[in-house]
């Protein structure tokens, strides 16, 4: 979640950065349905702070889109297979329209059965998860989504990279409170942290990720350039990775994150593999209580001396951004106007 750090800092109100970026996304072969979602998503990332997958990201888009990597036109295919599974076929588009497409059907049968499964294949996921899930926790429901990525990460123990930095997020309401959200890589740090650092010229803390030759390093230009990342965690980071490639890919119909091969596309960015989200109705257990023992957990972590809770850090930015704009890097700002053409 590294911030931007060159160059004078932008502040544009919420709605102008989105259609800026709807605009660009459709100038380079979105449709405007999926660059409606796409815009929103990103825009909401920069809004937050998170900044691996803001409009550090834009580009990436722009070239996956030109390199025909991707469909930006693709209109999914939602199956209502069993009574609490919705499968999405993303037609070789994004993740987050298929998710779209999907959503209501699927807060249909959580709420219906108590808990439901939205399994998306062939798709691509190149942005943050928390957007994904955050919602649900707003309507009162608990979610936790997975998607993995591309073979940049060493499973601990092996020799060569396999996994994606593969992310769970989780998001929780919480009475009185904003929704309880995490989201974090599997491995020790984003692979969007180590291009922000490498172009920034900055070093990595140790434990990172290793060069071309397995050696461990904190260049992060030697990671990207034939080295890789190593799972957080040792082999509790790995398990879980292992469990998204598990969940994502083979239990959707999607490709491991070492399945495909865009070699023929240059300039494409966008991992094509699969979604995998479970969104569960509390009040089917405990009734409205479940938000209330939500608030009792943190007010007990409070009371134990935590004072950062995850996702604290992003609805303080959102605050901020609500008042000030959403800040982006002069630098950043001059780019995104040179790419709406
Ligand atoms: N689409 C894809 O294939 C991939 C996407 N990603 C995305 O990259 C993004 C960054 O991931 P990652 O670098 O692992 O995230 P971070 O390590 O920055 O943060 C992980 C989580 O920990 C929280 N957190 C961070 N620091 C603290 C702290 N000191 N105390 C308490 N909580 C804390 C964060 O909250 P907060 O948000 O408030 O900082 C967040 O919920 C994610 O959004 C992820 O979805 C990553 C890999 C692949
Ligand atoms: O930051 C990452 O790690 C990734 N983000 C988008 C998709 C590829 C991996």
């Amino acid at each position: 979640m590294s911030a931007p750090t060159t160059g004078a800092v932008v502040r544009v109100p919420f709605a102008e950065l989105q259609a800026l970026l709807q605009a660009i996304l459709q100038r380079h072969g979105c449709s405007a349905a999926v660059a409606a979602v796409l815009a929103h998503n990103c825009a909401s990332a920069q809004r937050d702070g998170a900044h691996s997958h803001g409009v550090f990201r834009i580009p990436g888009y722009v070239s996956t889109l030109a390199s025909g990597w991707v469909d930006g036109q693709a209109e999914p295919v939602v199956s209502d297979v069993a009574s609490g599974y919705v499968r999405v076929d993303a037609r070789g588009g994004f993740a987050q329209p298929a998710l779209a497409a999907a959503r209501a059907l699927l807060v249909a049968k959580a709420r219906a059965a108590g808990i439901a499964v939205l399994a998306i294949h062939n798709s691509h996921h190149f942005a943050a998860l928390w957007p994904d899930v955050e919602p649900f926790a707003e309507e009162g429901l608990v979610a936790l989504s997975v998607v993995n990525s591309m073979t940049c990460v060493v499973p601990h123990g092996a020799r060569k990279p396999l996994f994606g930095t593969n992310p769970i997020a989780f998001a929780a309401p919480c009475a009185g409170l904003d929704p309880i959200v995490f989201d974090m890589a599997t491995s020790a740090m984003a692979h969007g942290d180590v291009q922000i650092a490498a172009r920034a010229g900055q070093r990595l803390p140790e434990g990172m990720g290793v060069d071309a030759s397995g050696q461990p390093t904190t260049d992060p230009q030697a990671i990207l350039e034939g080295g890789a990342l190593l799972p957080f965690g040792g082999h509790k980071g790995s398990a879980l990775s292992m469990m998204v490639e598990l969940l994502a890919a083979a239990l959707t119909g999607g490709h491991f994150s070492w399945e495909f091969d865009w070699s023929g596309h240059p300039g494409a960015k966008t991992p094509w593999t699969g979604q995998l989200l479970i969104v569960i109705d509390p009040s089917k257990a405990e009734g409205e209580r479940f938000a209330q023992r939500s608030r009792e957990l943190v007010e007990q972590m409070q009371a134990v001396g935590l004072n950062r809770m995850p996702g604290e850090r992003r609805y303080r930015e959102r605050e901020v951004a609500g008042r000030e704009g959403v800040a982006l890097s002069e630098q950043e700002w001059v780019g995104l106007q040179a790419l709406v053409g």
